[in-house]
């Protein structure tokens, strides 16, 4: 990597302003989100949009809960223009939204945009130049001034068409490339192009400050937003919007200083689509506030509806760590992240369900529509005790005693390294079966029948089934389990010094059924479990008994 040489930074530092933003922690209320997907997204797609992709679309972001939607370029093509009678023509847009449209400072295309508008209630006619030095010197070959005269004069051609067509359009204006400009000439421009509009409280103009590259870290573009939003003329009749791209990784930290240091506008996409990196993630920024507190005032609560619409049309992938939206992105595949979320979890419901504090989990996954069992607790040969007990106790209702998780945690875990592979809590449940619930080899329980004598102590038989015969054992205890244990290690040649027993009702799947687990400590230290399933309490605790003994005997 020797050819950094060639580099240089491509931004200005802004003159010295008033820095006591940077000491607010985050924005506490939402700004006005527009949509840029169905503009800058669709203009970077491989295949842009078709009329009804776009359409489709739409309907979601206004469902969404946009106010400002960026419908296109209408002078860039006919889908583009036609997209835009559409809305029109089929009484779409409804009267609380405002569809924006994108213009350059030429007069043929804002002509042209115009004719698209007709029609159109609520509008925001949005004209661009490059002001930047590389674009100045490289691409138009103009001076300063020459390049805020198209601004200028483009500004007066949307004043005078918009008066012409009686309408009551709103206007935008972006220095295009401002983040390779001089802050004070970007300022200089913006104010000349607010001179020609001379906005009002009624009718407020919107001065853009795109990212339209990003060069420097977020901190540098929050000191040019505050310098511009301190020294814009007409400022509290402006509404300062910022439009971040993504070149470095920083559009949604360039969004969220840029709010703090005086913007009160984002433009932005979802999931970033846009060109090159992308456009600043709205999902990410205001999932982001809705984490901290605050209302986004957009509804992302059924994110996985939305990721399914995005990738069908625009045909691109949200990847499976995209923050909040992602498939993987509420998972925990590791054992400590796991058992810490299931106790978070346990806490909440024992103390405070209506607060989140869950370790690892930033927000509820119920909060974007998805579900604990399916999309958090993920088991693979990283898993440990913790996650396996969450997705037995809640999808099936096994609560194994605390040990034995652990025993099921490292047995689960073998499975899953051996075969290279993620487990289903399906698989897991069938592992759990297999290994230690109502085992029959070597010894298969037949029957048992124990009567309580005067003293308490329980006598009877117990018979099962050696080697393909039945045998029947005498059988004396002080219970039926006692009775039963004492039976089995006389004659089949088993000893343990430890016997642990716990038991439930299934309520989940095989309700009416109970559940017994034994763990049986072998002279050599080494405790063997197993479980016994049935609709008799007694015969239960007798299978996991059995059970275990085998699993004992298997080495297990
Ligand atoms: C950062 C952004 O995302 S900006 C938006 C970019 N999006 C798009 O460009 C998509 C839609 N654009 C298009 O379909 C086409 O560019 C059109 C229809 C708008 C214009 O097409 P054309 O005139 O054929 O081509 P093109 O865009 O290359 O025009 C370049 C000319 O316009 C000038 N120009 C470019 N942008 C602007 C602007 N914002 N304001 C004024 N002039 C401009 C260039 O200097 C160049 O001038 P020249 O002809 O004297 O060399
Ligand atoms: C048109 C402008 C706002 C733009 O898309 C950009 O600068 O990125
Ligand atoms: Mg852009």
């Amino acid at each position: 990597m020797k050819n950094y040489t060639k580099y240089r930074k491509g931004y200005y530092m802004p003159p010295v302003c008033d820095m006591s933003w940077a000491q607010k922690e985050y924005p506490d209320k939402a700004p006005t989100w527009c949509s840029v997907d169905l503009r800058d997204g669709n203009q970077s797609l491989i295949i842009p949009m078709s009329l009804d992709e776009k359409i489709e679309f739409y309907k979601m972001l206004i469902k969404v809960g946009f106010k400002e939607i960026e419908v296109g370029f209408p002078a860039a093509s006919d889908t583009e223009y036609e997209f835009l009678r559409r809305l029109v023509d089929e009484n779409l847009i409804p009267d609380d939204v405002t569809v924006q449209v994108l213009t350059q400072a030429r007069e043929h295309i804002i002509k042209k945009t115009f004719e698209a508008l007709k029609g159109v209630k609520n509008a925001i006619v949005h004209v661009y130049n490059s002001t930047s030095f590389a674009q100045r010197q490289q691409v138009f070959r103009m001076s300063k001034e020459e390049i805020k005269q198209i601004a200028v004069d483009g500004a007066k051609l949307l004043k005078k068409l918009t008066e012409e067509a009686g309408a009551d359009y709103r206007f935008e204006y972006s220095p295009e490339s401002f983040t390779g400009t001089e802050p004070e000439y970007a300022l200089e421009v913006c104010n000349a192009v607010l001179d020609v509009w001379q906005p009002t409280a009624e009718k407020k103009a919107i001065i853009n400050i795109p990212v339209t590259v990003e060069m420097s870290m977020p901190h540098v573009y929050a000191m040019q937003v505050a310098y511009i939003s301190q020294n814009l003329k007409y400022r509290d009749n402006v509404v300062l919007s910022l439009h971040p791209h993504n070149d470095r990784g920083c559009g949604v930290a360039d969004s969220e200083m840029g709010l703090l240091a005086g913007a009160d506008r984002i433009e932005g996409t979802l999931f970033g689509n846009g060109e090159r990196t992308g456009n600043a993630d709205i999902v990410t920024i205001g999932m982001n506030m809705f984490a901290l507190g605050v209302d986004p005032q957009l509804d992302f609560s059924n994110m996985p509806e939305l990721v399914e619409m995005y990738e069908r049309v625009t045909r691109m992938h949200v990847h499976e760590r995209q923050p909040y939206a992602g498939a993987l992105v509420f998972a925990a595949f590791s054992g400590s992240h796991q058992d810490a979320i299931a106790k978070g979890m346990k806490w909440r419901e024992e103390t405070d369900p209506g607060r989140w504090t869950v370790p690892y989990l930033p927000i509820d996954p119920e909060d974007v529509g998805r579900q604990y069992d399916a999309d958090v607790i993920r088991i693979n040969s990283q898993s440990g005790k913790g996650g396996v007990g969450f997705i037995m106790e809640q999808k099936y209702g096994i609560a194994m005693p605390k040990n034995m998780r652990e025993d099921f945690g490292y047995c689960v875990k073998g499975v899953s390294d051996h075969k290279h592979k993620e487990l289903m809590p399906d698989e897991i449940y069938q592992i759990f079966q297999q290994e230690y619930v109502n085992a029959e080899e070597p010894y298969k329980l037949v029957d048992f029948a124990l009567r309580k004598e005067q003293n308490g102590i329980r006598s009877g038989e117990v018979i099962m089934m050696v080697d393909g015969q039945e045998k029947t054992f005498k059988a004396k205890g002080n219970g039926r389990l006692d009775a039963v244990s004492n039976a089995l290690q006389e004659n089949l040649g088993v000893s343990y010094k430890d016997l642990v027993y716990s038991e439930h009702a299934l309520e989940i799947g095989q309700a009416s059924r109970a559940m017994a687990y034994i763990g049986i400590t072998g002279e050599d230290g080494r405790t063997s479990w197993g479980a016994g399933m049935d609709t008799d309490i007694i015969t239960a605790s007798i299978l996991a008994l059995v059970s275990a003994i085998n699993r004992m005997k298997n080495g297990k």
